[in-house]
């Protein structure tokens, strides 16, 4: 046997091993239900390593799907990610090009895991932006993943929170219209009942959560950014009022799993808060 295959096999035998102990001393502590990651860094990294810009993306797109499998083993629920922002069809056409080529090569590579895995794969944003082809493949995916609930990813594509709560908001409207021009105005002068006919046309915040593209998930417990920038970048704003924020000065396609590691502990001393704030909102 060729040495250096010996030794690479040896290796990732021995990594994947300490990182399964560790995974196992993480659990005896609380283990975040969603992680959401903001992938910021790629062209940098590419710069960085005098590689061409797509080569970030290339790297950023494996170290996705590492920290999928990551999340998987440790017991974390759902993971999303911010793949695509409707900001992002302002770069380069090729850079988007090549973004969605990316996206197409991680539907088939989800795809084939959820073969033997029950993964439930989403997309949110909106949709209708993305080329014909594309959205088919996307639903078909979801459809095909959607009977699944042990872990689920999410993959934010021609997403932006300000689209999805505006999204929410006209759904919700369309919904109290539908209803009212259903139900009929009410044409007694009973004051009690139009209090009440008044508040069924209200649109309320169970109306808007219900709505939005990210309903299918819970609040995600921590927000993963790369790239050494501590802001949101209209991602996951509404959502994320109590999450634990992450920055790390790491490139994206440099993420692994010390970091994650890191952060479920930060997660764990920080736990006694996420519990009091879960505890106010019921
Ligand atoms: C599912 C899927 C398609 C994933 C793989 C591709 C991937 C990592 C996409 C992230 C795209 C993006 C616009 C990142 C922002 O960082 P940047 O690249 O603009 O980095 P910079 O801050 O260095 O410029």
């Amino acid at each position: 046997m060729d040495k250096e295959y010996f030794l690479t096999k040896v290796l990732s035998c021995w990594s994947s091993f300490i990182r399964r102990v560790v995974f196992c001393v993480l659990r005896v502590g609380p283990i975040p239900t969603h992680i959401a990651v903001i992938m910021d860094g790629n062209r940098r990294y590419a710069k960085r390593k005098l590689l061409e810009e797509g080569a970030g993306h290339d790297a950023g797109a494996m170290a996705l799907l590492n920290l999928i499998i990551y999340c998987y083993e440790l017991g974390v629920k759902y993971i999303t990610a911010y793949a695509f922002s409707i900001d992002n069809f302002r770069r380069k056409p090729s850079e988007v090009q090549k973004i969605m080529d990316l996206l197409k090569e991680c539907m088939t590579v989800l795809a084939k895991i959820a073969k033997h895995h029950p993964i439930k794969v989403n997309f949110a944003g909106n949709l209708e932006l993305l080329n014909a082809e594309l959205r088919d493949e996307a639903c078909k995916l979801m459809g095909a993943t959607a009977e699944y609930s042990k872990f689920v990813v999410t993959i934010c594509v021609c997403y932006c929170c300000t689209d999805d709560i505006v999204h929410s908001v006209e759904e919700s409207c369309r919904e109290k219209c539908y209803y009212h021009s259903y139900i009929g105005d009410s044409h007694d002068d009973d004051k009690d009942d139009d209090d009440k006919d008044d508040e069924r046309h209200m649109i309320n915040l169970v109306d808007i959560e219900k709505n939005m593209y990210m309903a299918v998930t819970p609040d995600p417990d921590i927000l993963i950014r790369t790239g050494d920038k501590h802001r949101l970048s209209n991602f996951l704003q509404w959502q994320t009022c109590h999450s634990l924020l992450a920055s790390l000065s790491t490139d994206w396609p440099e993420i692994g799993v010390w970091h994650l590691v890191k952060v479920v502990i930060d997660f764990q001393q920080n736990y006694d808060y996420f519990v009091r704030k879960r505890l106010q909102q019921l």
